[in-house]
């Protein structure tokens, strides 16, 4: 990265967190010329109003943008860039922080920044085609910060409310969890409106979702500006590795976490799942499940995986690609070649076809819970059996066109972001 690029930090967090209350606190706090952009989903950005008003964002070394009436991690991914852009060639700022809506995912955000931002050794992408936007050479994404509010945390997991992102259905645990997952800098903000043992599991909770981050608590948004500005904490492998982060939880978890009652354990079976009795089970999934995440191999689907996420009330399934055992060749020798890990993984009668889940939650009751999953598993008759004739209540998906296809190895939940349908399993 040379010297010169300027640092881009993204602050997430649900609506309400302190957003707001951070970036004017950083303003006032930092010895570096900023730059802020804020996003907003309506016509008139209130919160830019707020930095304006309440900070000193007039001074004549900072620069005030305003995305209005859409959201950055969709519809207005190019005006980000471009507004990005336009202040990294000014070059008279030491930093750029971005503010992004309540309903906005870090995720794409990052991404949009990351195809922005010259990368060196990645490929240019359909994104540059699409947009016409060139990559950005003078910026670097720095560190993407998520601010949770404390006092609201465990109310917002459980919380069934479903927010518009502009005709985009949201849960809003499932967005929170999201926001959690994918951040280097976690500010667990109101912590003065919580007690001790509170913030304690709060913050175990958090540690488990995202053991990457570093958790800093404030009170009024009162955080360290260099922890967040020009902190160099984004790392884009890392955060591509993160997100796999089903792969990391192979270890039992220590037992700090479970002195606050949070604990997560791996649910793994190399035969496919009844899909009447996972639909039961998924209607009635315990409250202690505060995210599951994963793929799995329902009886009768033997072509492709399903993703399952589960955060809060939320639960999506989605498309997970194609098995390996599926493709026609030469697409599955050279998958298979590509992959030598999945040699190791391969079942002589199922190939690679698999059910695996992360679990984590509070006061979880892992053996009942492992026992009604494996409960879910095909039984030793039912394996020889036909499997057609079971009601199978959850969405079919299209297959990708073959050229279209992802390199991935093992189907992973992360992969297949897109076209994830929540299930009113149910009906
Ligand atoms: N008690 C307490 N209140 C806080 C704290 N941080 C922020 N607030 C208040 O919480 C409210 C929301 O804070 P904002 O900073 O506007 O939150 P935001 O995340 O920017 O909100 P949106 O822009 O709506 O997404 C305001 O009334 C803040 O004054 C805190 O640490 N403790």
């Amino acid at each position: 990265m040379p010297d010169s690029s300027i640092p881009v930090t993204v602050l997430s967090g649900t609506l309400g967190a302190g957003k707001t209350t951070v970036l004017n606190h950083v303003l006032h706090e930092s010895d570096d010329r900023l730059a802020v952009l804020v996003n907003d989903m309506g016509e008139v950005n209130v919160d830019a109003e707020h930095v304006a008003e309440s900070s000193d964002i007039a001074d004549e070394d900072e620069e005030l943008i305003e995305l209005s009436n859409g959201c950055i991690c969709c519809e207005l991914r190019g005006d980000l860039l471009e507004a990005i852009d336009g202040l990294a060639r000014e070059r008279e700022f030491d930093g750029i922080v971005v503010e992004s809506t309540g309903v906005a995912e870090p995720l794409p955000v990052a991404q949009t920044l990351t195809l922005g931002f010259d990368q060196g050794d990645l490929e240019p992408t359909e994104f540059y085609e699409e947009t016409g936007i060139e990559p950005l050479e003078d910026c670097h994404l720095d560190t993407t910060v998520t601010v949770v509010d404390a006092h609201q945390f465990r109310e917002a997991m459980r919380s069934d409310e479903i927010l518009d992102d502009d005709g985009t259905e949201k849960h809003l645990g499932d967005l929170l969890v999201e926001q959690v997952e994918f951040c280097d800098v976690l500010l667990l903000n109101k912590c003065d409106l919580v007690d001790e043992a509170t913030l304690d599991q709060v913050e175990s909770t958090l540690e488990v979702l995202q053991p990457r981050a570093e958790i800093l608590r404030t009170e009024h948004g009162r955080v360290d500006p260099d922890l967040i500005v020009s902190a160099d904490r984004f790392d884009f492998e890392e955060a591509r590795r993160s997100a796999g982060w089903i792969r990391e939880l192979q270890e039992p978890h220590e037992s700090a976490e479970e002195e606050h009652g949070v604990t997560s354990f791996v649910f793994e079976s190399r035969r496919p799942l009844h899909p009447e009795r996972f639909a039961e089970l998924l209607d009635e999934f315990p409250d202690a499940v505060v995210r599951a995440k994963g793929h799995f191999w329902l009886a009768g689907r033997g072509e492709e995986a399903i993703t399952l996420n589960v955060a809060g009330q939320s639960t999506r399934v989605g498309p997970g690609g194609p098995w390996t055992d599926a493709l026609p060749e030469p697409e599955r020798s050279e998958r298979l070649e590509a992959n030598p890990e999945l040699e190791e993984y391969w079942h002589d009668r199922w190939g690679d076809r698999s059910v695996q889940f992360v679990l984590i939650g509070t006061e979880m009751d892992h053996e009942s819970l492992r026992a009604d999953l494996a409960d879910c598993v095909l039984s030793d008759e039912e394996l020889e059996a036909d499997w057609s004739a079971y009601e199978d209540r959850f969405p079919t998906f299209e297959l990708p066109d073959e050229d279209e296809e992802d390199e991935g190895s093992t189907p992973d939940a992360d992969e297949s972001r897109s076209g994830q349908e929540e299930i009113g399993i149910a009906d």
